[in-house]
């Protein structure tokens, strides 16, 4: 994909989402999305406003794991950094080597990058997860380094939400054990116990992005749509939120989950969830492996209780594709799985499209780039969101002040003590939890300034981590 496309492509995420930089964009679920910050789609810099650097742009080394799209990859390219790109995760030892020496690291939902591999990464400032999930990461721990952690809020949603529809055809009509059959000869011509999706009741657990976007394509199919949240959610079209996880399982034919992996998240559904649920019922599962409890849907599903389960997502994964990669060794209960009827088994494709991969490349690379450039965090997931607006190009001898400290009373006096000397021209800070993070363009810096700027700043003991941008 060439530069030019890359803008194309750009221009085209910001008119799909209506909005321009700067812009606050809006899903359906605005109730919901009031709860949620602003955030920027997409990065460039107009030809009259002063580019900021950190410093020579080649020297920022970023590592593309888990095949991240190729509009990021340009992206980065463009703005000079140097790109080292994988197909797949890496090993642990390979990742530890390798983030001790870069800048910024973009991921999928295989690479895990807990505090056991953090803490190696001491040149790190930024992590783009190129998906929507976060929980990969150990955000507290990045935020108490100064590493600031970037997603794509829902540029897949829309791909998980149509996977899930067909889903629920293909498992009300027995599609996936037909087509086994005949792929192995066997003319199988049956209606027993297969249903048009018409009149069937949707239950829906977690109304965010994906399970709003189900709401409204599963009521254009003609079915009655209920929801389970833990917050209250605006209904769409004529769906109905419930009040108890046990009022949906009662009364859905088709049960999907579209929550996060969090702690009350885990086996949300097990063993006294599908003895709840309606005979018959089907299962579908593309949140989270962990959300579901798979020994006791074997069970249930054995026992003629469910009558049919699509899985995308698993306790454990494989790191790259290949054949024999999802066994036993992986998850102990896998050969069962797979010996059941009508389990329909994906590879966490959910958001694996050309259209959601290439905006969500656009989209995290922008963020990173934008917060490596500019030092602008609207849209982060882990940290207090900031930003000013851009210095002029006459702006020559103005200096930007990142200054990312502990969330303690005083920082402001001294941080401003050190930067009296100086005309500041505008400044923004905000904290969140134990962070704080301050943004400073100080005016008339010349080369000398800059370096005792930097050294005062860095014997602050609040301070967590400094960038001077110019
Ligand atoms: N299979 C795939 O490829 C993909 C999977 N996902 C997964 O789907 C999840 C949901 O995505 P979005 O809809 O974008 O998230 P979202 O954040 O927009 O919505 C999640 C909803 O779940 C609700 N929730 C949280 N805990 C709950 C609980 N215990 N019980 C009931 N509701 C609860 C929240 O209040 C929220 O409304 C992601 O966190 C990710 O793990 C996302 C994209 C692709
Ligand atoms: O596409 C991927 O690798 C992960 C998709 C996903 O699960 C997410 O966006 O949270």
């Amino acid at each position: 994909m060439s530069a030019l496309d890359i803008n194309n492509l750009q221009n085209s995420f910001n008119q799909a989402l209506n909005v321009s930089a700067g812009a606050v964009s809006t899903s359906p679920t605005q109730s919901y999305m009031n709860s949620v910050p602003a955030r920027l789609h997409s990065y460039s810099v107009s030809q009259r406003q002063k580019a900021l650097k950190p410093f020579f742009t080649g020297d920022i080394k970023i590592l593309l794991l888990e095949n991240v799209n190729q509009t990021a990859v340009e992206i980065f390219t463009n703005q000079g950094y140097q790109v080292e790109f994988y197909k797949s995760s890496l090993p642990e030892e390979e990742l530890i080597e390798k983030i001790k020496d870069v800048h910024a690291i973009g991921i999928r939902s295989k690479t895990q990058l807990g505090e056991n591999i953090l803490k190696h990464a001491k040149n790190l400032v930024v992590v783009g997860c190129f998906c929507i999930g976060t929980n990969q990461v150990d955000l507290k721990y990045a935020a108490s380094m100064g590493v600031s952690v970037f997603n794509s809020p829902f540029s897949n949603s829309r791909s998980v939400a149509e996977l899930v529809i067909a889903e629920i055809i293909v498992l009300a009509r027995q599609i996936g054990d037909r087509s086994i059959e005949l792929h192995t000869g066997t003319w199988n011509k049956v209606s027993s116990r297969c249903w048009e999706v018409r009149g069937k009741t949707l239950g829906i657990i977690g109304y965010g992005h994906i399970g709003s976007q189900l709401s409204v394509l599963a009521e254009s199919m003609g079915m009655h749509v209920i929801y389970y949240d833990i917050v209250t959610i605006m209904s769409l079209g004529t769906a109905k939120q419930v009040s108890t996880l046990d009022e949906l399982l009662n009364k859905a034919d088709f049960v999907t989950l579209h929550v996060p992996e969090t702690a009350d998240t885990k086996n949300l559904l097990s063993a006294p969830q599908f003895a709840a649920m309606k005979d018959g019922a089907y299962v579908i599962n593309a949140s989270r492996g962990t959300v579901i409890d798979i020994p006791s849907l074997i069970l249930a599903m054995k026992a003629g209780k469910i009558g049919g389960a699509a899985i995308d997502v698993f306790p454990h994964e494989p790191a790259k594709n290949g054949a024999g990669a999802f066994s036993d060794d992986l998850n102990k209960w896998t050969s069962e799985l797979v010996s059941l009827p009508n389990v329909i088994l994906t590879p966490h494709i959910g958001g694996s499209t050309e259209e959601a991969q290439s905006a969500i490349g656009v989209e995290v690379a922008s963020a990173m780039s934008k917060y490596i450039n500019e030092g602008a965090s609207v849209g982060s997931v882990n940290f207090p969101e900031v930003s000013l607006r851009a210095l002029n190009l006459d702006q020559d001898n103005t200096v930007r002040v990142l200054y990312i400290h502990k969330n303690v009373p005083g920082v402001l006096k001294t941080v401003n003590n050190i930067l009296s000397n100086h005309n500041i021209e505008k400044q923004f800070s905000d904290s969140s939890g134990e962070i704080a993070y301050l943004m400073a363009d100080i005016a008339d810096v010349n080369q000398s300034d800059i370096k005792s700027i930097y050294d005062e700043l860095n014997k602050t003991p609040e301070k967590i981590s400094i960038r001077l941008l110019y």
